[in-house]
């Protein structure tokens, strides 16, 4: 019997393509949910590490694993699920998922029913490296927790509202009527920002800004007044930048040519475009920026200046829609953590106004630009736990209670 609200809990969990994060949270019923533990298991497919802390940052747990075929993103997931499910008890109220698509009728974050969970596992080819991954999540919670609240939070919601003209394709109206459209994905991660931005800059939340997620994944988006209004990502989370293992934007005759020149089935298409294509496929190295930044290799280095030029050359793109910049923020595992590529992106935006302070930057500080710089250039921790949490305890305070 719980009596206290004070001792509600939220768990969220955040399936990423490389990762797996997840946060506890106190859910004190009026303020925003207060961060009681957070984790993560990064480079999963290549060498798990686990790390787990509690809210000061003190480590609470660390673990390793090395290459071997039999741990996957479920059997990861499975483990930690129970660890951490174990250690909350009778505290835990609702679990907050970050889920990559909603596809055309799902924007708002929702309570998960059985009609929901079936909607989302039909979206899975659109989103095949995060969307499996994400159920699975909710699943297994399912499992452990039946009683539980679970809540979808979409990765395509926060773009909902672009302008028509920003998610059309130029393809077919009948084939956009039936949802072939731009949706644009990593709005979790942007909501936090454009939030982020208003508590900085209350009148402007930072003007025509453009945020780059550079992760794994990696994308653009540019918002105005904290909305967004385009996006390089698109029908799925393949377009746009160079990622990890995912190609990016790519000439739809090159499609073409893999199945009718190569013979390939869409099957393994879909592997060579999501998995074994972006900075892997050009490097021939490594899909982790670490490690390509450490190499000597010569593809290695062809493939930092592929996806800092493409960076560049879309930021180009997105300051048009904007029509001009205020802001640029950089976010997520490579722009938090990477002064080198900060420096190098930036350097190409000195045209936009872009003009870095290179001490600033080398220290990673919230605001790296130079005094004189017209665009203000920022790094801001990106926390898509956190955005998840305070959507959870919304829809928590709207259940009838029990
Ligand atoms: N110090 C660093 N320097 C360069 N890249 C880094 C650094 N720390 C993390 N990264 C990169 O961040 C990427 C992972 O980003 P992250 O946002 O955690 O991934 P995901 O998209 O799976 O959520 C990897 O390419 C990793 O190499
Ligand atoms: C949508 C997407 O690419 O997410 P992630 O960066 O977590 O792989
Ligand atoms: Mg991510």
């Amino acid at each position: 019997m719980r009596d206290s609200a004070a001792m509600a809990e939220i768990l969220c969990l955040n399936a990423g393509s490389s990762s797996l994060k997840f946060a506890l949270y106190a859910e004190p019923g009026t303020d925003e949910p207060s961060l009681l533990a957070s984790g993560k298991i990064e480079n999963i497919g290549l060498e798990p590490h686990l790390i787990a802390r509690d809210a000061k940052g003190d480590v609470l747990a660390e673990r390793r694993w090395t290459k071997d075929g039999t741990i996957t993103h479920e059997t990861l997931l499975e483990d930690l699920l129970r660890e951490i499910e174990a250690s909350v008890g009778d505290d835990l109220i609702a679990v907050g998922h970050r889920i990559v698509h909603g596809g055309t009728d799902y924007s708002a974050p929702a309570r998960v029913d059985a009609p929901l969970l079936a909607a989302l596992e039909a979206l899975c080819p659109l989103a095949p490296l995060h969307q499996p991954h994400n159920l699975a999540a909710v699943r297994a919670v399912s499992r452990l927790r039946p009683a539980v609240l679970q809540v979808a939070c979409f990765d395509t919601g926060f773009h909902h509202g672009q302008p028509p003209i920003a998610t059309r394709l130029a393809l077919p109206r009948a084939l956009g009527e039936e949802g072939m459209r731009r949706y644009g994905f990593h709005g979790i991660s942007y909501e936090y920002i454009a939030r982020q931005l208003r508590s900085i800059d209350p009148d402007t939340g930072g003007g025509r800004t453009i945020a780059a997620h550079l992760g794994n994944g990696a994308s653009l988006c540019a918002m105005a007044g904290g909305r967004s209004i385009d996006t390089t990502m698109g029908f799925t989370a393949l377009d746009g930048l160079v990622m990890g293992t995912r190609c990016g934007a790519l000439d739809p005759g090159a499609v073409l040519y893999l199945f009718q020149q190569r013979g390939m089935t869409a099957r393994e298409v879909e592997h060579l475009l999501y998995s074994e294509s972006g900075l892997l496929g050009v490097s021939g190295v490594s899909s982790d920026m670490r490690a390509l930044l450490g190499s000597e290799t010569p593809a290695a280095g062809e493939a930092i200046e592929l996806f800092v030029w493409q960076i560049a050359r879309q930021a180009g793109a997105l300051a048009s829609s904007l029509g001009g910049l205020d802001t640029f923020v950089f976010t997520a595992g490579i722009g938090e953590n990477s002064p080198e590529i900060r420096a190098r992106v930036a350097g190409r935006l000195g045209w936009l106004g872009v003009d870095l302070d290179a001490d600033a930057n080398l220290r990673g500080d919230a605001v790296i630009s130079a005094p004189s710089s017209r665009v203000a250039v920022r790094v801001i921790p990106t926390d898509e736990e956190r955005m998840i949490a305070i959507h959870t305890a919304d829809l928590l305070r709207e259940e009838p209670k029990a």
